[in-house]
C-alpha cells in the first residue's frame, strides 16, 4: 500500500527513473572500459540474433549500389515510393531532373511509408549509415578517412509473405517505376547532327493530342486501338517470336495532319521521336548505328519518304553496281524494318511518311511491313467542328450549317481551315471568314490533285487498288529476297485492320 503510494508519487517516481538511468550509464561506461570490443559486439549479435529468432518480421535490405553500379532496384523503389507518401509523413524531398516534366516527391530517411499490395502489408524505411572508407591523400602516401553516406531502403513484412514479395511485389515495383518515370518523363525530339543523334535533344512540347487532332473518328478509334495493343502486346509478341514493333504508313495531301498525327501518338505513348532524315546519312553502315543507338519506346519517323533519296529507283541503283556500301539503299532500310536487324531493341514505333503514295516503290508498301496505312484527307464537317472546338471552344454555330455544305464541295485541307479559324478570337468573325475562303475557293478552277487521288485508296478503293497493288507487290518480292518473309506469317494478329489488310491481299 505505501509502495503504491509512493510510485503514485510524480516525485518519487522522477527519482527513481533517474537512478535508473544513472545506474544504466554506470554499466554501460564499466562494460566499455572493462569489456574488449569484440566481446561486447558478439554479445549484442547474440541477442539481436535471438530477437530475430522470436520475431515474425522479415527484412529485406536494398542498398544503393551494387558494387561500383547503381542497384536499379533502389532506383525502382525509390520512384514508386514517391507515390505512396501520404500527409502522415513528415520530411519529404522534392527534386526534377533535366528530363523530367513533374517534382518529384519522396519521403525523406528514417520516415516510415506503409504500403498495401492486394493481402499484403509491408512497410518501408529509407535508412542512411556514415560509413568511414580509406584512401590516399593526393599528392601524399598518408592514408586518409572519409565519410561516406550508405543509403538503402529496408522493406519489413511478416515472414510468411516472403514468396510474395520476392516474386510478386518487387516484381511489381519495378513495373511500376518503369510506367511512373515515363509519365514524368518530357518528350525529346531527336535529330541528326554529324551522322549521329544530336547528344542535346531537344523537349517536344507540341500540344497536339488525339483529342484536339481532327480525323476521322473511327479511324482515329482504330488506330488509339492499335497502339493500345502494341504497347501491351510484350506478351504477345514474345509469344508469337515476333519483333516488337510497329509501322505506319501516313499517306495524304500537304496540310491533312501528318506531322500532327505524330505528334500525338508520341503525346499519347510519352514515346520520344527520331525524327530521321535520310539525306543525312551516308550508308547504309551508318543508318544502322543510327538504329540501333535509338532508345526503346520511341517513334522513328522518316517524313516525306518518296522524297528521300533514291529509295525507289532500286533497279537503278543494282545496274549500276552494289553501291550498298556508301549509300543507303531501300534493302538497307527494309532490314530494319522486317529483317534481323529489325529485333534489336523493342517497343519501337516506325513511322513513314508521304503525299505521294503511289510513288513509293511497291516492297515499301508490302504487307507486313508497315502494319497500317493511315490515310489522311481532307477537312470534312467532323474535322471542321473538331477544329471549331479547338480555336473557338464552340460546338454549334448558326453559320455551320453553310460551312457543311461548302465543305461538301471543296477541298479544304485542316491546314487551311484552321488557318481561317484563328485568324480572329472571335467566333463569328473567324467562321465568315472560313466561308468567304472556301466560297473563293469554290469559284477558282479545280486543282488536279493527283495526290488525293491516289491517297483515296486504302481505305475505300477496295478490289481495284487491292489487284494492282498485289502485282506490284509480287514484282516487288523477287527483288528483295533478302529481307523478304512470307506476307502472312509476317503479319501479326489480333486487329481487324489486319484481318481486313489480310483479305485484301488474298
Ligand atoms: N488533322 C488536323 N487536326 C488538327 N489540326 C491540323 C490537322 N491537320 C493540320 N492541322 C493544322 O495544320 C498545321 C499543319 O499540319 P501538319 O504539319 O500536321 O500537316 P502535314 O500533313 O504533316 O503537312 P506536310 O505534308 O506538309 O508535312 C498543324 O500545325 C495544325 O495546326
Amino acid at each position: 500500500m505505501l509502495a503504491r503510494k509512493k510510485l503514485s508519487d510524480p516525485k518519487a517516481l522522477l527519482t527513481a527513473a533517474a537512478s535508473f538511468a544513472a545506474t544504466a550509464m554506470l554499466i554501460r561506461s564499466v562494460a566499455n572500459d572493462f569489456v574488449p570490443m569484440e566481446l561486447r559486439s558478439y554479445f549484442f549479435s547474440r541477442i539481436s540474433k535471438l530477437c530475430c529468432k522470436f520475431s515474425s518480421t522479415l527484412i529485406v535490405v536494398i542498398d544503393e549500389f551494387q558494387g561500383h553500379s547503381t542497384n536499379k532496384v533502389f532506383e525502382a523503389v525509390d520512384t514508386y515510393l514517391g507515390t505512396k507518401v501520404t500527409p502522415y509523413v513528415r520530411r519529404i524531398k522534392v527534386s526534377k531532373g533535366d528530363e523530367d516534366t513533374k517534382l518529384i516527391v519522396t519521403a525523406d530517411r528514417d520516415e516510415e511509408i506503409v504500403d498495401v499490395y492486394e493481402d499484403l502489408q509491408v512497410s518501408w524505411i529509407l535508412v542512411c549509415t556514415e560509413i568511414e572508407s580509406s584512401g590516399t591523400r593526393s599528392g601524399g602516401d598518408n592514408n586518409s578517412f572519409s565519410k561516406l553516406e550508405r543509403k538503402a531502403f529496408e522493406l519489413k513484412f511478416h515472414q510468411q509473405h516472403r514468396e510474395k514479395v520476392l516474386n510478386s511485389y518487387l516484381p511489381y515495383i519495378l513495373e511500376r517505376a518503369k510506367a511512373i518515370k515515363e509519365e514524368i518523363k518530357a518528350i525529346k525530339l531527336h535529330t541528326v547532327v554529324y551522322g549521329a543523334w544530336d547528344s542535346n535533344a531537344i523537349n517536344l512540347d507540341h500540344p497536339m493530342s488525339f483529342k484536339t487532332l481532327a480525323m476521322d473518328p473511327d479511324l482515329k478509334m482504330e488506330l488509339m486501338d492499335d497502339l493500345n495493343n502494341f504497347v501491351e502486346g510484350k506478351e504477345f509478341h514474345r509469344r508469337t517470336g515476333k519483333a516488337w514493333k510497329r509501322g505506319y504508313l501516313l499517306y495524304g495531301p500537304p496540310g491533312t495532319g501528318k506531322s500532327s498525327l505524330i505528334a500525338a501518338m508520341a503525346n499519347h505513348l510519352s514515346y520520344d521521336i527520331y525524327d530521321l532524315d535520310l539525306t543525312s546519312v551516308r550508308s547504309n553502315c551508318g543508318l544502322r548505328s543510327l538504329l540501333l543507338s535509338m532508345s526503346n519506346r520511341s517513334i522513328l519517323v522518316i517524313e516525306d519518304i518518296d522524297c528521300t533519296i533514291n529509295l525507289q529507283n532500286r533497279e537503278s541503283s543494282r545496274e549500276s553496281g552494289d553501291n550498298s556500301k556508301n549509300q543507303v539503299t531501300l534493302s538497307g532500310l527494309l532490314n530494319f524494318i522486317d529483317g534481323l536487324w529489325s529485333c534489336c531493341g523493342e517497343e519501337r514505333i516506325i513511322v513513314f511518311t508521304t503525299n505521294h503514295k503511289d510513288r513509293l516503290d511497291p516492297a515499301l508498301l508490302r504487307p507486313g511491313r508497315m502494319d497500317m496505312h493511315i490515310h489522311m484527307s481532307y477537312c470534312n464537317f467532323s474535322g471542321f467542328k473538331q477544329l471549331a472546338f479547338n480555336y473557338h471552344g464552340i460546338s454549334e454555330h448558326q453559320l455551320f450549317e453553310e460551312i457543311e455544305g461548302l465543305i461538301g464541295e471543296v477541298k479544304v485541307t485542316p491546314a487551311e481551315a484552321a488557318g481561317e479559324l484563328m485568324k480572329s478570337r472571335d467566333a463569328e468573325i473567324s467562321l465568315q471568314g472560313l466561308i468567304n475562303f472556301l466560297q473563293n475557293k469554290k469559284t477558282q478552277p479545280h486543282d488536279k490533285d493527283e495526290t488525293d487521288k491516289d491517297a483515296k485508296g486504302d481505305h475505300q478503293e477496295g478490289k481495284e487498288k487491292k489487284d494492282g497493288e498485289e502485282e506490284k507487290v509480287k514484282q516487288a518480292e523477287g527483288d528483295k529476297a533478302d529481307t523478304s518473309k512470307d506476307a502472312k506469317g509476317d503479319r501479326p494478329e489480333g486487329t481487324e485492320k489486319q484481318d481486313g489488310e489480310e483479305e485484301k491481299l488474298n
